[in-house]
């Protein structure tokens, strides 16, 4: 199966990963209802695209498994529906006609509501559960899992979600590495296809650096921030009144002609702050810059490196606010909890996450003593990383000896920050114990050469 083959002879390691899982999603939908009882649907997307063809290579190594004396085996067997409407794209429409044709697929076309159409589906056809090629990410994502049984007061199916975790990077490595057709509109600037009366082209893949009147569009897989991928849908606000574009110092500017201001907080984590050791110029720094592109900073406030501070505060600024922003304790350092606060505000778990472990990987190779995978955290559910080649992850070298440092003097408040970016590591040590405080310096010093200390006090 050329797909199969295609993914498993590139060099794309987190898009084999996330293509294994899509399968095992599939083939374990697939041991689960029998063909008849599952359906495809299938609107022309470019995620439903994916789906498809992995479908296609899911089924085929379905069959392979079970030794099909034919060898390889034809057609696609899936029953496949479309919602077909008239305000859909003329491109979509024909473009999922002709996919039909070409891979000879089952598709029933249809013209009522969701709801209804599923209905009908269920009753008469014995359908029991669908593939769709939902993304978190997406709006209609939330809550879902591989498998989530369709919501209350929806006929009842169960909802296969294979590339639930795929990120807009992970879709288009796929669809250009599979060298699959997808919809022309994609390489018109669309990143995100809705209906015609809410989708335009994403205004971030604009060439050149005009923002108003007609412009030409790059394509949608050159759209470096995947979170950014909706920035084309624009239900809430007309065409009138929003412009994106990105300003020459990398930050995206987003005018508005009437009074749709965007909100945001910012949050600083850090006890050196608090201690009133460090100034903390960031905050400041951050509010002239937001100030400047239009954005109202509604609030600004530093707390202490506990995870249940930041989740707090997260907590309490994120229902009011359009974006949170926080900086501080994000390295690897023991007193880095900035992560695990944001994650425990949001209900979800610290999980590895492929591309950052791979980033670190590029960055510190062997050099690295620790567990990577372990340094690799996340919270769940983000699906895109910015990179910038500017701001390596710091005092990797660092983490190990000082949190080993912690475990042996539990009683000592251990504290470490830089005063900048590119400024000396600033280790503190807090007891009532003066002897303890002695002895865990002792214990620092020769977890380190001498040289690596510029002053003791
Ligand atoms: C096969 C299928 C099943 C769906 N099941 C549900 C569901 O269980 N619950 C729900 O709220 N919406 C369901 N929807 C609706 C979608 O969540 C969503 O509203 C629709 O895909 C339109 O997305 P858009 O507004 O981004 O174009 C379903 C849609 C389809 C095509
Ligand atoms: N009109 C429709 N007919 C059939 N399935 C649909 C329809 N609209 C949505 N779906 C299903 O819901 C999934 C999610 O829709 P969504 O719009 O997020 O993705 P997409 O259309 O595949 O790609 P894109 O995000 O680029 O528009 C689709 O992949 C498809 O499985
Ligand atoms: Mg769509």
């Amino acid at each position: 199966m050329e797909i199969d083959k295609a993914v498993r002879e590139c060099d794309d390691r987190r898009l084999k990963t996330k293509y294994a899982n899509a399968i095992y999603v599939i083939q374990r939908a697939l041991a689960l209802y029998s063909i008849e009882e599952v359906a495809f649907s299938f609107n022309g997307g470019k995620d439903s695209t994916v789906l498809l063809h992995l479908l296609r290579a899911g089924h085929d190594l379905s069959e392979a498994n079970k030794k099909c004396p034919n060898g390889n085996p034809q057609g696609f067997p899936f029953r496949t529906i479309y919602f077909e409407s008239s305000s859909a794209f003329p491109e979509i429409n024909s473009f999922t006609h002709g996919i039909a044709t070409m891979y000879s697929l089952q598709m029933e076309v249809i013209h009522t509501d969701f709801k209804s159409g599923l209905e009908a589906l269920i009753q008469s056809k014995s359908i029991r559960a669908i593939f769709l090629g939902v993304r978190i990410g997406d709006p209609t994502a939330v809550g879902q899992e591989q498998f989530s049984p369709s919501s209350p007061g929806w006929p009842p199916f169960m909802r296969v979600n294979p590339i639930l975790d795929w990120s807009y990077r992970d879709v288009w490595a796929f669809l250009l590495i599979c060298k699959v057709p997808y919809c022309c509109l994609y390489d018109k600037g669309y990143t995100s296809i809705g209906s015609i009366h809410d989708t335009v082209p994403n205004a971030l893949l604009r060439t050149g650096d005009s923002v108003s009147g007609e412009g030409k569009f790059r394509p949608a897989y050159m759209l470096s921030d995947g979170r950014l991928e909706r920035a084309g849908r624009v239900k809430k606000f007309s065409p009138s009144t929003l412009s994106v574009s990105s300003s020459s110092d990398g930050m995206y500017k987003l005018d508005f002609n009437n009074s749709s201001v965007l909100t945001t907080s910012i949050i600083a984590v850090g006890d050196e702050i608090l201690s009133g050791i460090v100034e903390d110029h960031l905050g400041p720094l951050l509010c002239r810059k937001l100030h400047s592109i239009g954005w109202l900073v509604s609030k600004s406030v530093t707390v202490r490196n506990n995870i249940d501070s930041v989740a707090e505060e997260v907590e309490r600024m994120r229902s009011t606010n359009d974006i949170v922003l926080i900086c501080g304790g994000v390295g690897p350092l023991h007193s880095d909890v900035t992560l695990a606060g944001i994650a425990k505000s949001f209900g979800v778990r610290l999980a590895p996450d492929e591309e950052f472990e791979e980033y670190l990987w590029q960055l510190i190779g062997n050099q690295c003593k620790g567990d990577r995978n372990e340094m690799a955290l996340l919270p769940e559910g983000i699906t895109e990383l910015l990179h910038h080649d500017k701001l390596p992850v710091p005092l990797i070298e660092a983490a190990e000896p000082l949190s080993n440092l912690c475990l042996e003097f539990p009683d000592v408040c251990i504290g470490c920050y830089r005063k900048s970016r590119h400024g000396p590591l600033v280790i503190s040590f807090e007891s009532k114990d003066k002897a303890r405080i002695d002895s865990a310096v002792v214990a620092l010093r020769k977890k380190f050469h001498s040289e690596a200390f510029s002053e003791i006090n």
